[in-house]
């Protein structure tokens, strides 16, 4: 069926609704595709088993794919940008979580468009940034100007080094779209390979700059960040923090390139 949409159509759009059912064995390959060590037995061990909160990135993703099936734009042409999480409760280790899913903004960069899609729950609510390069200049609305916000000086650096098959294996979680398996895909978005889901890469953050402040990454309770830059399943991420009050700022590199802008996260 071909759509009438267009993106000035879609600002405010209700997504409905959908549940995801999982289990403890998607709960634990979630925290292994984003690092959790073996080690870390309440979140690899169903015995006692805490689901990581950023998961629920994952199971919002729906809505992400309901946008993108309304036809206004080509979503194999979309770049995953930015990614705000608050949590509610935490998730509980098997079971089903009901979503709703809202088309919050579309903002026209010249450039490029920027898709805001909601997903809310009593467990957590995800806000995802979806950028839409070459679609720009249509008259639209340009949003707020927002440059990633200022990182004090981060102090405190780890280094995660991914798996040159590690968009294979976090793909599993859920998020199958072709340009982190499909080498034509990922070519025609001007990639030289196909690239790592901007969620695996927050993921591994949070698992990383949860142990620079010595709390339990389960206890997370807010999450910002923008994904500046892609990365490639292989790449080293160098995941830095600093502590301000109640909040973590964190970034992420590879090499000198920012892969996480202005991230911010605060737990407890
Ligand atoms: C469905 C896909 C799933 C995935 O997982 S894809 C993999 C993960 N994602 C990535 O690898 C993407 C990594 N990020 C990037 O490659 C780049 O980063 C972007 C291409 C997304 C943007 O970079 P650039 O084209 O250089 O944009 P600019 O010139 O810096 O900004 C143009 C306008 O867009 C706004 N903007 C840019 N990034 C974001 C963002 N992340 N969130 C919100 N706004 C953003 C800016 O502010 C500005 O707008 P103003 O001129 O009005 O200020």
């Amino acid at each position: 069926m071909t759509s009438t949409l267009t993106l000035a159509d879609l600002a405010g759009l209700d997504l409905g609704e959908h549940t995801a059912t999982y289990d403890d064995t998607a709960a634990i390959l979630y925290a292994l595709s984003v690092g959790a060590r073996s080690s870390q037995l309440d979140l690899v061990y169903e015995r006692d088993l805490r689901v990581l909160p950023t998961y629920g990135c994952a199971l919002g993703l729906w809505a992400v794919e309901a946008a993108g099936r309304l036809g206004a734009y080509d979503p194999k042409r979309s770049l995953h940008a930015s990614q705000r999480l608050v949590v509610h409760k935490p998730l509980p280790a098997t079971g089903s979580i009901t979503m709703t899913g809202r088309l919050a903004n579309v903002y026209d960069k010249g450039k490029a468009s920027l898709v805001e899609v909601e997903v809310s729950s009593e467990y957590f609510d995800a806000f995802y940034g979806i950028f839409l390069p070459g679609t720009g200049g249509w008259g639209g609305d340009r949003g707020p100007s927002s440059a990633a916000g200022e990182t004090p000086e981060l102090t405190t650096v780890t280094s995660f080094e991914t798996s040159p098959d590690h968009a294979a294996l976090y793909r599993l979680t859920g998020d199958r779209h072709p340009i982190h398996i499909d080498p034509e895909v990922s070519g025609a978005n001007g990639f030289e390979r196909p690239i790592l889901h901007g969620l695996c890469t927050l993921g591994i953050a949070t698992v990383e700059i949860a142990g620079h402040v010595g709390a339990h990454p389960a206890e997370l309770r807010e999450l910002s960040t923008r994904l500046a830059a892609p990365v490639l399943p292989g790449d080293t991420v160098d995941v830095a923090s600093a502590v301000s009050g109640p909040t973590v700022h964190f970034e992420g590199r590879v090499g000198e390139t920012k892969v996480l802008a202005g991230g911010t996260a605060t737990f407890g």
